[in-house]
């Protein structure tokens, strides 16, 4: 079981330079409005990632007016067993520092800790367009330590080259050398994605259907299905059969990098069919689904809950508090605005609560 002792923000977001000690399994980070109470949560999630949960830019993790940040956290992987983490970014260069020694690769990182954070908010996985989707499956297999994510980014390689080449290359009746290299890759990589996020769509839909029910005390079902873009077998063929199609739109067009996750509500499109109540019930169905797909891999996530206490009503709260009693978890972090509210719901779930007030 990993444990966060101590977190460091230098120059990220409104942190100047802060550091915050963690005590016991269930810290409480409250504070008004705006004093950084996400901000802290998704540095903890950084050092998981060395990426953050709400920003794709790295640019909006560094402080305005500075030229970099740097997160550092102090671990105890096994009792007595401390290890330091540091994420750097600074002039557009990110490094992964473990005990001081940059990582040769961050993947080397990837799969040591993990975190599911809960931000009930965090409706665009299902309201926004599949890329977001693929993005959370793609997370979900990359901590299997399987090769997934090797392959992830080779697939990403070699795609960005194919589409390079395909914007200036010459017309479709000619030769194209190149394109059966590039093929021959994609295909490769591409298989091992497919054939992965099949085993993931074959388990995560029950997990999620059982939590939603538990959650919402209600009975309809959902449903998450995969739309692989061909066989694991299939894929050099159906890239062959799609060359003269991308030669003329200029870019690949079928693949992995395409495919979605189609969640849905008693069978019709999530997005358009579900209440906002139901949205926020099936998000949180999907990270406890999460939460139980780690530990099925061996590892005790960070849990981070952020503003669950005023945007989740008092009988879905409990029931997620309730639910979350069952999960194996390394440490519980938490924001609230008021510190009264949070330490009276937490008591009844939890024996210690340390506090952080921001
Ligand atoms: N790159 C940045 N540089 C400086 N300040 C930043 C940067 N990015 C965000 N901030 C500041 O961080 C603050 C928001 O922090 P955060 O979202 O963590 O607040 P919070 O305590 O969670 O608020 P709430 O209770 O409203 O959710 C804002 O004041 C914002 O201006």
């Amino acid at each position: 079981m990993s444990y966060l002792q101590k977190i460091t923000l230098t120059q990220f977001r409104n942190f100047e330079r802060q550091a915050f000690s963690f005590e016991g399994p269930v810290t409480g980070i409250t504070g008004l409005n705006g004093v950084g109470k996400t901000n802290l949560l998704d540095a903890i999630y950084y050092l998981c990632y060395t990426k953050s949960y709400f920003q794709s830019r790295e640019l909006n993790n560094v402080q305005k007016g500075k030229d970099g940040f740097r997160v550092t956290g102090s671990f105890e992987r096994t009792p007595g067993l401390q290890e330091e983490i540091s994420c750097l970014w600074r002039d557009g260069k990110k490094s992964i520092e473990h005990d001081q020694a940059p990582y040769e690769k961050i993947t080397e990182h990837i799969g040591k800790y993990s975190a599911v954070m809960i931000a009930p908010d965090d409706i665009e996985l299902i309201n926004d367009g599949s890329e977001l989707r693929r993005k959370f499956m793609d997370g979900l297999l990359s901590q299997s330590g399987n090769g997934y994510l090797e392959h992830l980014l080779l697939y990403q390689k070699y795609l960005a080259q194919r589409n390079a080449y395909l914007k200036q290359a010459p017309p479709a009746y000619a030769a194209h050398p190149l394109l059966d290299i590039y093929d021959e890759q994609l295909a490769k990589h591409g298989a091992v994605l497919i054939r992965e996020r099949n085993r993931l769509s074959a388990i995560m839909p029950a997990w999620v259907q059982d939590y939603y029910a538990q959650l919402s005390g209600r009975a309809e079902q959902v449903g998450m299905q995969y739309k692989a873009s061909a066989s694991p077998e299939n894929l050099l063929l159906v890239l062959q059969q799609a060359r003269s199609r991308d030669l003329d739109y200029r870019r690949t067009q079928y693949g992995p990098h395409m495919e979605d996750w189609l969640f849905s509500l008693d069978g019709q499109a999530m997005k358009t069919q579900a209440s906002q109540g139901q949205k926020k019930s099936f998000l949180i169905s999907l990270k406890l689904a999460h939460i139980k797909w780690l530990q099925e891999l061996g590892k005790r996530p960070f849990l981070l809950l952020d503003d669950i206490f005023e945007k989740l009503d008092k009988t879905r709260l409990t029931r997620l508090f309730e639910l979350l009693q069952q999960c194996e978890l390394s440490q519980v972090f938490m924001t609230h605005t008021d510190a009264a509210d949070l330490t009276q719901t937490v008591q009844r779930y939890y024996d210690t609560l340390q506090l952080i007030r921001l």
